[in-house]
């Protein structure tokens, strides 16, 4: 209640609130639509973008009326002052007007939706679009006025003191320049203005203090002159407005020293035509300013009148000074003790007593309630299992506990080795019965369909049966005796089955010794010296071999041309000699058939063959003439590969 109206969401201009939704639609349905686009999709995006505008409209006006206090649902107090403050009428057209404008524009929304469907181009859709968004622009222009009342009232209304109708209450009221102001900043830390002058308070201030532990307002209401209620401002009618509507302490001020400018008689007259407002309140007459005058010494004249005041009704009289503080906490506290009595004895009469037990009304209500009692008088006596009353606290000190799952576990070897037995607790007719493995489920059929209830019946009769052909002497038989001949041909076969097997495995063997990954042959190399030092280290005499070795031709010396420059051997035994040897078997190999040329035995030139075979394959399952020939399979049109690929799917090409 107190808070509510401090956020009330700010209320934009008509301006503001045109750019709020317009922008809003732009920014969430930009336009994405082209004249060549099917009509039905042309169609249904305007279509959106009207409906979207109309929901913004319309959301954004509903926020703004629910923002606001509905008056009909406020305390009377709060409706009152609205009242006074903002015109109530004044209120409600306004906020009428919202709502007003909010089914026009859904209105409006719904018929252009309507003729949308019959759009024949994007311009006719478009132009449709734009005269339904211009007239909901019309209708929101038109709010201009309401808007801006709204707004001023929703930043009155967050200013406004946050007065608490239900809780405990003093008000102050008075004459103008009474001393009211001066006696809330007195009880309590308010600050309010304090003036010389009449009307220095123009509304309603509140003041917070604690009583007993308790939380008590003061409020502090503008002045008020004695006349009729239609003459009073708005200014003295919220004092009035507090007054009547607030369950509240009344505290009277007046000033009999009339120092304030307004006689005695005067302010007891007021006191007289807003007593009508004091039915059913606490009421207190307060002499202010008794450092100036007191009450004894007035007219005796006065004095009867102000007698009169109080003679009636429960009125009491109460006297302070504000300036010296004389008799300010006497007063707040003899008003706070008699709010105090009055409040608990309203809720005596409502509710429940002290002790608790109901009292007045609700008594009687609870009289009336019924409720279900044993019938017969029979006494139904609480039942306690033995087993309930025996039960002794699981102790796990206690050698005679009962063993626990836990227990077993850790005497069987711990978790992880020990394994719970689910079917240890089954009750079965059969305790025997317990461990036996039944498949649920056989050959895709459930097996309990097919139980046969003559099972053991049937099993009796074969049992019976095979006694009888065990004693016939049906299974004794000779024909697990095998001849000789049989056992030879049994050897045979397994001696052929050997000998296919061995096949089997060397060509295997074979065919894995040939696809075995290659050594390069750089690799492989080795210096003839290295050899030489080598074979010396093992004791051989090596002078032989190398003479041997370089007077051999190496059968590969059309491959020495071409690799030259990287034959570490070649460089090593590059003496004028060596070089006139290697033209000599150039000139020889020259001549030589190019097949065989380069490979020292039939294997090799074999194996040569294989690999260059092999490399081919590949280029000719692609059919191309090598590996720099461009290629491309017939079966694709040309459109389909060539060009830059557009906003289509690649599953095209
Ligand atoms: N001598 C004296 N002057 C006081 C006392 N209480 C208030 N005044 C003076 O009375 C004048 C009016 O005091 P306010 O508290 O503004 O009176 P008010 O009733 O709130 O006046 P409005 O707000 O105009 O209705 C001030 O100049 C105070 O100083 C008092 O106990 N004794
Ligand atoms: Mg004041």
């Amino acid at each position: 209640m107190k808070t509510q109206w401090k956020d009330i969401p700010v209320v934009p201009t008509s301006q503001e609130f045109l750019d709020i939704v317009l922008s809003r639609t732009q920014r969430r349905l930009p336009t994405q639509i082209r004249a060549g686009f099917k009509i039905s999709r042309i169609r249904a995006f305007y279509t959106r973008k009207v409906k979207y505008t109309a929901d913004t409209f319309t959301e954004r006006l509903s926020a703004t009326i629910e923002g606001f206090p509905r008056l009909q649902d406020i305390h009377p107090f709060h409706r009152d002052l609205l009242n006074t403050l903002y015109d109530a009428d004044h209120f409600r057209i306004a906020l009428g007007q919202l709502s007003t404008a909010k089914s026009l524009i859904e209105a409006v929304a719904r018929d252009y939706v309507r003729l949308l469907k019959y759009g024949q181009s994007l311009f006719q859709c478009k132009q449709l679009k734009r005269a339904a968004l211009g007239r909901m622009a019309t209708i929101c222009k038109r709010l201009k006025d309401p808007l801006v009342y709204l707004e001023q009232v929703r930043q009155h209304l967050g200013r406004l003191p946050s007065i608490d109708p239900n809780t405990r209450t003093l008000v102050i009221c008075g004459y103008p320049n009474v001393g009211k102001s001066s006696f809330l900043k007195n009880i309590s830390r308010a600050d309010v203005d304090i003036q010389p002058y009449a009307f220095t308070t123009k509304s309603l201030f509140v003041g917070h203090f604690d009583y007993k532990m308790l939380r008590f307002q003061a409020i502090d209401t503008p002045g008020i002159l004695d006349h009729p209620l239609e003459e009073m401002n708005t200014i003295e009618h919220q004092s009035i407005c507090a007054i009547a509507h607030l369950r509240a302490a009344i505290l009277y001020f007046m000033d009999l020293s009339e120092q304030c400018g307004y006689s005695v008689s005067a302010q007891i007259a007021l006191f007289h035509s807003i007593k009508p407002l004091f039915a059913n309140k606490l009421v207190f007459v307060v002499i202010n300013k008794i450092d100036l005058m007191r009450p004894e010494d007035l007219d005796p004249s006065v004095q009867e009148q102000l007698q009169g005041m109080l003679k009636e009704g429960e009125v009491e009289l109460l006297q302070l000074s504000c300036t010296t503080t004389e008799g300010v906490m006497q007063v707040r506290n003899s008003a706070c003790d008699r709010l105090l009595a009055v409040r608990n004895a309203e809720k005596l009469k409502a509710g429940t007593n002290s002790a608790g037990e109901p009292t007045g009304r609700l008594a009687e209500l609870l009289r009336r309630i019924h409720v279900a009692q044993p019938m017969g008088g029979v006494v139904r006596e609480t039942f306690i299992p033995e087993a309930a009353k025996n039960k002794a606290k699981y102790d796990k000190a206690d050698p005679n506990r009962p063993k626990l799952e836990r227990d077993i576990e850790e005497e069987e070897g711990g978790p992880g080795v020990y394994n719970f037995n689910m079917r240890k607790n089954y009750i079965l007719e059969n305790p025997e019965w317990k461990e036996d493995r039944i498949p649920e489920v056989f050959e895709g059929k459930n097996v309990y369909d097919f139980i046969d209830p003559d099972i053991e019946a049937k099993l009796a009769a074969l049992e019976e049966e095979e006694e009888r052909l065990e004693a016939e002497g049906f299974y004794e038989s000779d024909e697990d005796l095998e001849d000789e001949d049989d056992a030879d041909i049994r050897y045979k076969a397994e001696l052929i089955r050997e000998k296919r097997q061995l096949i089997r495995n060397e060509a295997k063997m074979r065919k894995s010794l040939k696809n075995r990954a290659m050594i390069p042959r750089s690799a492989k190399t080795q210096k003839l010296s290295q050899m030489e030092s080598h074979l010396e280290s093992l004791g051989y005499d090596t002078s032989k071999v190398s003479a041997r070795a370089r007077s051999q031709s190496r059968g590969r010396s059309l491959a020495r041309g071409r690799s030259e420059g990287v034959d570490g051997d070649a460089m090593e035994i590059d003496t004028p000699k060596a070089a006139l040897e290697r033209a000599k078997s150039r000139a020889r190999s020259a001549s030589t058939n190019r097949r065989t040329d380069g490979v020292t035995d039939e294997t090799a030139r074999s194996k040569a063959e294989r690999l260059a075979k092999l490399a081919q394959k590949k280029m000719n399952r692609m059919a191309r003439q090598g590996e720099a020939d461009r290629h491309q399979t017939g079966s694709l049109t040309k459109h389909l590969t060539v060009g830059k690929r557009g906003i289509g799917k690649t599953n095209r090409r």
